[in-house]
């Protein structure tokens, strides 16, 4: 690798010679839009230097499908982030080193969340929705937590065969209390979340970080240990649902005792936990804002329900394919405001050479989703919201949904995929069915201005925003009140 060193660096902004890009690297609030905006200075691909690290931004589907998809064998591992050796983390799926364990928790989730078993979640999937909206007929000012509900309820059954049924559920709780750190540890910014872009090194936390892990700990051990352990007792009582963790012990049973397999279970379930709550979360709210702003694209996805499903039942998954524009809507909510805007970060393994240009071993790979998203190249007016972008031409632009961008790449890629497109089709198709959403109005009867910011962190969540939720008419409301009979 001695002749790599000799070939060209990748571009780069001008940079300080010491601290290099420190001084000017983005605030998690507009990182997204920033490296989007040095890309079309720099190049779909450029780097950036902190001390001791480099970090390298792909701003294009095809710059990192040819690196993190093509190459993925050496471009999947990930960076160490100081605290979650504190709270017991660091070897769960997301962020552990590529390699046997990490692959050992991968294969869990194939055979239990992939795409050919997923639809055994379906009952799961719909009976969460119905309760979103029974949800928001009876308290629609709360959507935000019914939609968080809806998520924490599909991710409680399918990871530990446990079933909300109320917002004091103990489960529900801890999520709720999980959901305050995460939020936390991405607000300051980027440097302090990932150690592995900042000066500061790793083993000297800040009295923040202290503090954050204090606190953290107690949660993150209910959910991996504890809430494991739950189920464990309840196979030995005969008494489990059907679940993630379950059917992995049933396969292991009357085998010898595998410690390590064990753990791996553990932390794959408490992964589902932090990777599946807060996402589909997101995306369901997401999706609100956008109905609220969108009056007419609201109108057409109930033409298109009412035509192909009538008003007599809900939709379901088997509808997929029939209601060709309510897909549309679904895929501009994660291409408009992906959920998880700068994807999660991988590290180049050895060194490599892209284009003719040198790649460092132990570079950190930033996948820009919101570059991608927002490309200009493949996506005409990529800020505004237009599901009918991805109807073929001529009815729309025959634009193509940038899916690893808003899922991830290789051996990486988000594995609860499936589970979280069925969740969510589920409940973005039930909501349209059955409501209308618009603007508050305010004594003088006139609609209240629409003014929707998105919190500052590394995974996306609009600001509290008020709406009014109400069914469409008489009949949506009976087919509410229906659903949750079943
Ligand atoms: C809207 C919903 C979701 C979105 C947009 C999303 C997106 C992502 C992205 C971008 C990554 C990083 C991929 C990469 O590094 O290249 C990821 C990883 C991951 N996701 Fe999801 N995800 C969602 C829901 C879920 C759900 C419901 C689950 C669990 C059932 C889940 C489990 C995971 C896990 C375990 C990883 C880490 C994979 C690894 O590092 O090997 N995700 N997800």
């Amino acid at each position: 690798s001695k002749k790599c060193r000799k070939l060209p660096l990748l571009p780069s902004p001008p940079a300080d010679p010491l601290i290099g890009h420190l001084r000017i690297f983005p605030d998690t609030q507009v990182i997204g839009e920033t490296f989007h905006a040095w890309s079309l200075k720099y190049g779909d691909i450029f780097s950036l230097r902190v001390p001791g690290k480099t970090i390298v931004v792909l701003n294009t589907e095809k710059a990192a499908y040819d690196l993190l998809e093509k190459r993925s064998a050496i471009y999947s591992d990930r960076i160490p982030i100081g605290y979650h050796d504190a709270i017991g983390w660091s070897d769960g799926i997301i962020h552990a080193p590529y390699g046997p364990f990490h692959n050992q928790q991968r294969k869990m989730y194939h055979d239990t969340l992939g795409k050919n078993v997923v639809s055994e979640y379906r009952t799961i999937q719909e009976r969460e929705a119905n309760t979103l909206l029974q949800g928001l007929l009876d308290k629609p000012k709360d959507f935000d937590r019914h939609a968080l509900r809806f998520s924490g309820g599909i991710i409680a059954e399918v990871g530990y065969g446990h079933r909300i049924d109320s917002f004091d559920d103990e489960f529900f709780s801890i999520g709720e209390r999980f959901l305050k750190f995460s939020n936390a540890a991405t607000t300051p910014s980027l440097l302090d979340l990932h150690p592995a872009f900042a000066y500061l090194p790793s083993w000297a936390p800040g009295a923040w970080f202290v503090e954050f892990i204090k606190e953290t700990k107690p949660v993150t051990d209910t959910i991996i240990h504890d809430n494991y352990q739950k189920v464990v007792d309840q196979m030995k009582a005969g008494m489990a649902r059907p679940s993630f963790i379950a059917t992995h012990l049933e396969a292991m049973h009357g085998r010898e005792r595998d410690p390590e397999k064990e753990r791996a279970l553990k932390l794959a379930a408490g992964m589902i936990f932090a990777a599946g709550f807060e996402t589909t979360w997101h995306t369901v709210t997401i999706l609100i804002a956008a109905l609220l702003l969108h009056p007419e694209v609201q109108q057409r996805a109930q033409k298109e329900i009412d035509e192909v499903i009538g008003r007599n039942r809900l939709p379901d998954l088997n509808d997929r394919e029939s209601l060709p524009y309510v897909q549309c809507v679904i895929n501009e909510v994660s291409r408009w405001q992906p959920v998880v805007p700068v994807g999660v970060p991988h590290r180049l393994m050895v060194d490599d050479i892209y284009n003719g240009m040198f790649i460092p071993k132990g570079s950190i790979i930033v996948a820009n989703t919101r570059g991608m998203t927002w490309d200009e190249k493949r996506f005409h007016d990529p800020q505004q919201f237009k599901p009918e972008r991805f109807l073929p031409k001529p009815e729309g632009a025959g634009e193509v949904f940038p899916m690893h961008a808003v899922f991830g790449w290789g051996r990486r890629i988000c594995p609860g995929q499936h589970l979280a497109e069925g969740s969510f089709w589920t409940a973005a198709t039930r909501i349209l069915a059955v409501f209308t959403i618009a603007p508050m109005k305010d004594a003088m009867g006139k609609a209240v201005k629409l003014d929707i910011e998105f919190e500052s962190v590394l995974i996306r969540h609009p600001k509290p925003f008020k709406c009014d939720i109400r069914p469409r008419d008489e009949r949506a409301r009976k087919l509410i009140l229906d659903s949750c009979q079943d």
